[in-house]
């Protein structure tokens, strides 16, 4: 169903021949349907409450700049109409464009039946949905491309450029086509994650893609799905979600949470959708922004009826009467006092008794992580302690399989970390990473500090003992107004000063396959010879190229976004703790003997993807702490789950906090 049809906003413009728009009609909440007719040619059907409308599609033009936004524009010259989607999920809407353009592709390779043979053929009109996309048709519509490209490279002249873009536009001499075209593969459905249907199709598939590798030298997730899969455990909570559910997704540091996370928020639709976190640093990780800043209630400090005067703004309560699905990680961070209130305010602002006003809380986070900041003197109540949590989240899920580490003695190390746990042999195995020399060519390891003053003064010092010329990288911003709100969200700061030498972290994922991604640590080497003058980054995973600028897109409600341009690149001397929270990093230097909060050493730990990765300085068993209400929260639901379903996994609830598993990699089975 994933593949073939839409449910979304579509506006149709019916134009003149000579392009002018004659009528124009916006249509909410209909279905397009992508499918065949009688004689096995394309139609798009759009479904009205009452009709349909059926347009037959022979040529396209698809502007797909926005799909991360949930819109795209279908133009279809020879009916003269431009239908104009919104509002749509954006996986599903790249998903569904992407089978049109590759179903036409395969259709043009194989010819279209002549009018008069239309004509003359008798056959009743029909209309069957499209089928799922098979290999088969991605290599054939991948051969249409490179036949294209070889005959507009036979009459452009050579330019030397062309080879740089050869990894997006393959040349036929480099990709052996020929023989590629004649290697059978296997033509087994292909669904929304890239995932076939059946294992042995996916051994196949692999089986195919590997020769297709070998032969063409071109990446066959390039052409098959850019994707990373989900883990069976995501996928139950992306249904779940799916089922509109408010739902509690937990689970120890790395085990995908916010991975999930931006797979849900692009299968949900982008105008009724609000992603935010409980911090910037974690907002940015997953595209979204702050609970405060989406909330409109001030620090929340205020009284209820002081939030819901703020949140009564025309601007802010427009957000919340528009919002159907409230995502919010980094969920152990927000207090139940927050909690109580945001669930008050739904309430009021969108005159509805049910919980949260109705809307759909989707809700991630570790408890056993960084907790809410509280005031000296001040008794901490996590969210899950207040009475909203309980009228509101109806079904707990946990993953289990670490993603971030892949050796398991390190994973077990974390998992007792986690619960406030340091046997001998744990803290033995912590101290001895103090002699680690993790510094390599070049590339220092990250500080993670407690204290942010700390870092801001590593990070300042360092930079100037570097004796070369700096060099200053602005940002473009999409509006000047909203510089100090980037500069909170987004993790590159508006001015970016570098010096050869000086120690970087990627801040985007820039090319998983080569370890370009969000984290990755490196040293400045040089710059571009070009006008740009990029900085040229040696990373620890053996990549040395120039860094070019990057988008950074935000929604900030009512479907509004506000855009960084920035070289992906921030300091990293140091960083702190808290602001490490939802990030994986390659070598890391953690000085614990100022550690002052519960969870923090843990969330340190845990973002190092390996011990030979990790050095631990002033290691003191006291620094590994857990607070007992939320072992008790755990150790409840693992209770609750037991006793509901006597160890049996449930579909609505899994809870199985121990044992940790392991990811595929680590060769260990659950
Ligand atoms: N299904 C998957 N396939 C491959 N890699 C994955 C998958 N899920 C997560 N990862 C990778 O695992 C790493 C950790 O994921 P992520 O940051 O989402 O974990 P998390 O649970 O949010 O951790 P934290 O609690 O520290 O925020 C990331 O590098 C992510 O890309
Ligand atoms: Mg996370």
């Amino acid at each position: 169903m994933e593949h073939h049809s839409l449910c979304c906003t579509v506006g149709i413009e019916e134009l003149s021949s000579t392009g002018n728009v004659l009528k124009k009609a916006t249509h909410p909440k209909v279905t397009v349907v992508l499918g065949r007719d009688e004689f096995k040619e394309l139609q798009i059907q759009i479904d009205f409450p009452k009709k349909h409308s059926r347009y037959s599609v022979k040529e396209i033009l698809i502007h797909k700049k926005f799909v991360k936004d949930g819109k795209a524009t279908i133009k279809l010259p020879a009916h003269k109409i431009h239908l104009m989607l919104s509002n749509c999920p954006p996986d599903r809407l790249a998903f569904f464009l992407r089978t049109l353009q590759v179903k036409l592709d395969c259709l043009k390779q194989k010819g279209f039946v002549s009018q008069r043979a239309k004509l003359l053929s008798g056959k009743t009109q029909e209309f069957d949905e499209i089928s799922p996309l098979t290999l088969k048709d991605l290599q054939t519509a991948h051969g249409r491309q490179e036949a294209q490209a070889a005959r507009k490279s036979s009459t452009a002249p050579f330019k030397p450029s062309s080879l740089a873009t050869s990894s997006s536009q393959p040349t036929p001499s480099m990709t052996g086509l020929k023989e590629n075209r004649k290697r059978p593969i296997c033509s087994q459905p292909v669904t929304t994650h890239g995932q076939v249907n059946e294992n042995e199709a996916k051994r196949q598939k692999r089986a195919a893609m590997m020769k297709m590798t070998s032969v063409n030298g071109v990446s066959p997730s390039r052409i098959v799905v850019k994707q990373l899969q989900l883990t069976s455990e995501q996928n139950r909570v992306i249904e779940t979600v799916k089922r509109g559910r408010s739902i509690f997704f937990t689970g120890s540091a790395g085990t995908g949470k916010s991975f999930l996370l931006k797979r849900i928020i692009g299968a949900l639709p982008p105008n009724h959708t609000f992603a935010t976190a409980s911090t910037g640093a974690a907002a940015c990780h997953i595209g979204g922004t702050t609970l405060h800043s989406f909330a409109g209630i001030g620090s929340g400090g205020g009284s209820v009826n002081q939030c819901i005067e703020l949140a009564s703004r025309a601007r802010v309560a427009q957000q919340w009467r528009a919002c159907h699905h409230l995502i919010i990680d980094e969920i152990s961070m927000v207090d139940a006092d927050l909690f109580e209130k945001l669930e008050n305010v739904a309430r009021v602002i969108r005159k509805s008794d049910q919980p949260f006003g109705g809307i759909q809380l989707i809700l991630c986070g570790d408890f056993l992580q960084l907790p809410p900041v509280t005031k000296p003197g001040e008794k901490r109540r996590f969210c899950f302690q207040s009475e909203a949590w309980h009228k509101t989240v109806d079904t707990t899920m946990h993953l289990t399989e670490v993603k971030r580490q892949d050796d398991p003695h390190f994973i077990d190390i974390l998992q007792k970390i986690r619960k406030g746990l340091c046997p001998e042999p744990v803290a033995n195995a912590l101290l001895a990473t103090s002699k680690h020399c993790i510094d390599k060519e070049g590339v220092l390891a990250t500080k993670l500090c407690t204290h942010k003053a700390d870092v801001d003064e590593i990070n300042k010092t360092e930079l100037k003992q570097l004796e070369c010329e700096s060099k200053l990288f602005a940002s473009m911003d999409s509006d000047q107004v909203y510089t100090s709100q980037l500069n909170f969200l987004c993790p590159v700061p508006a001015y970016l000063e570098l010096k050869v030498g000086a120690q970087v972290m990627l801040c985007k994922n820039l090319d998983i396959q080569r370890g370009l991604v969000n984290g990755a640590r490196g040293v400045v080497v040089g710059y571009e010879k070009s006008n740009n003058g990029y900085p040229i980054i040696k990373f620890v995973c053996g990549v040395t190229e120039p860094i070019k600028p990057e988008r950074w897109i935000f929604r900030v409600g009512g479907g509004n976004t506000i855009v960084r341009k920035q070289i992906p690149l921030k300091l990293a001397w140091a960083i702190s703790i808290h602001k490490s929270q939802g990030m994986t990093l390659d070598c890391v230097e953690i000085s614990l003997g100022r550690v002052f909060e519960v969870g923090q050493a843990y969330v340190a730990l845990s973002r190092a993807k390996s011990l030979a990765g990790l050095r631990v300085l002033d290691f003191e068993r006291s620094c590994v702490r857990a607070d007992p209400t939320v072992l008790g929260f755990y150790s409840r639901l693992e209770l609750k789950h037991r006793m509901m379903h006597n160890g049996v996994e449930d579909d609505n609830e899994i809870f199985r906090p121990n044992p940790p598993t392991f990811s595929a990699k680590s060769g260990i089975k659950r």
